[in-house]
C-alpha cells in the first residue's frame, strides 16, 4: 500500500481591501473581499517541507494591496491582473484562481444632493467575480449574491403530489421571496464590458423576477436565467441558487380575528432551496471556470 499526495491548492482567503478614489472632494469607495488560490508544482512542501516553490500566502495578500495602489477598476479585470501575475512570475505556480466579492456602498443623498464622501451599505447585492488562469488561458465568472426580493402576489403553487406525508395546502396566491445567488460564465475574457454586463444581468434578474407570473420558484429561476442570457451576449451560462423564503399566513382565529392574506410569519428555516443552471445550447466547455 502506498500513500500519495493528491490535489492540493493554497492561498490567502478573504483579503479585505478598501480603496478610496479621491476626485477632489468627491470620493468613491471600492470595498473588496479577495481570495487567492494557487496550485502547481507544490509536492515538495507537502512531502519534505521545502518551501522554495511556495509563494507565501502573506505575499499573496500583500500583492492584492500593492495592485490596488494602481487602481482596482472592474473586479473581473482586477482578478485577471492578479491571477496572471501569480502564474507569470512564479515558475512553480501553474494555476491561479482569484475570487472577489465587492460589497455595495451607496452614496448618501443629503437633502437631495449626492454626498461627496458619505455612504451607506446598500441592499443592491454583493457583486462577485471568479477568475481562473492556467498560464495560457483565462476564464471569468461574474455574479451576485444577497439580492433579496419579494413578490407579494402573482405566485401560485399547486398541483404537486399528495402522499401520506403531504400537509402543504395548495395556493393560488402567495408571497414569493428569495435571496438571489447567481453566477454567470463568460464565453470570452477579451473586450467584455464587465460593468455593463453586471448591470444588465442584475437588471434582467430583477425584471424577470418581477414580471414572471410564477407557478413555482423553479419556473421563476428558469425565467431569470434565460433573461440574463437574452440580454448579455457574452454570458453563456447562468447558475442560480434561490432559497425559498417562506411566508406563512398567520392563523389569528384563536383571537377571533380573520386574516384576509395580510399577516404572515416569515420563517427563516427550514427553507426550500431551488437551484439550477440555464445555458446556451452552444455554450463552450467551461474549462477551469467555475466557482
Ligand atoms: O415554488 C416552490 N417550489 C417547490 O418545490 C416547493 N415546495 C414547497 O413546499 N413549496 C414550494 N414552492
Amino acid at each position: 500500500m502506498g500513500i500519495v499526495l493528491g490535489d492540493n491548492q493554497y492561498g490567502k482567503a478573504e483579503v479585505r481591501v478598501v480603496r478610496l478614489d479621491r476626485d477632489g472632494e468627491r470620493h468613491a469607495v471600492t470595498d473588496l473581499n479577495v481570495s487567492t488560490t494557487l496550485s502547481g508544482d507544490l509536492a515538495d512542501t507537502h512531502l519534505t517541507g521545502a518551501n522554495d516553490k511556495v509563494l507565501a500566502t502573506d505575499t499573496q495578500k500583500n500583492t492584492v494591496f500593492a495592485f490596488a495602489r494602481d487602481g482596482i477598476g472592474e473586479i473581473e479585470d482586477f482578478g485577471l491582473r492578479l491571477a496572471r501575475h501569480f502564474v507569470a512570475t512564479q515558475p512553480s505556480i501553474h494555476r491561479a484562481r482569484v475570487a472577489i466579492e465587492r460589497f455595495p456602498w451607496a452614496r448618501l443623498d443629503v437633502g437631495g444632493v449626492p454626498a461627496a464622501h458619505s455612504f451607506a451599505r446598500s441592499a443592491e447585492g454583493t457583486r462577485l467575480a471568479v477568475v481562473h488562469h492556467d498560464g495560457e488561458r483565462s476564464w471569468v465568472t461574474g455574479g451576485i449574491r444577497d439580492l433579496t426580493v419579494l413578490n407579494s402576489t402573482d405566485s401560485e403553487f399547486w398541483g404537486f403530489p399528495r402522499d401520506r406525508y403531504t400537509t402543504l395546502a395548495e395556493t393560488k396566491d402567495r408571497i414569493l421571496a428569495t435571496a438571489v445567488a447567481a453566477s454567470w460564465r463568460f464565453g470570452r475574457t477579451e473586450d467584455v464590458d464587465w460593468a455593463g454586463a453586471y448591470t444588465t444581468a442584475r437588471a434582467a434578474l430583477l425584471t424577470a423576477f418581477a414580471d414572471t407570473y410564477s407557478y413555482s420558484l423553479q419556473q421563476t429561476l428558469y425565467a431569470m436565467g434565460a433573461r440574463v442570457l437574452e440580454h448579455v451576449p457574452e454570458i453563456v451560462e447562468v447558475r442560480l441558487s434561490l432559497p425559498n423564503k417562506h411566508h406563512f399566513l398567520s392563523d389569528l382565529s384563536a383571537f377571533g380575528l380573520d386574516n384576509p392574506d395580510e399577516v404572515y410569519y416569515a420563517a427563516d428555516r427550514p427553507y426550500g432551496l431551488i437551484e439550477g443552471t440555464v445555458l446556451r445550447d452552444d455554450a463552450p466547455e467551461p474549462g477551469l471556470a467555475w466557482s
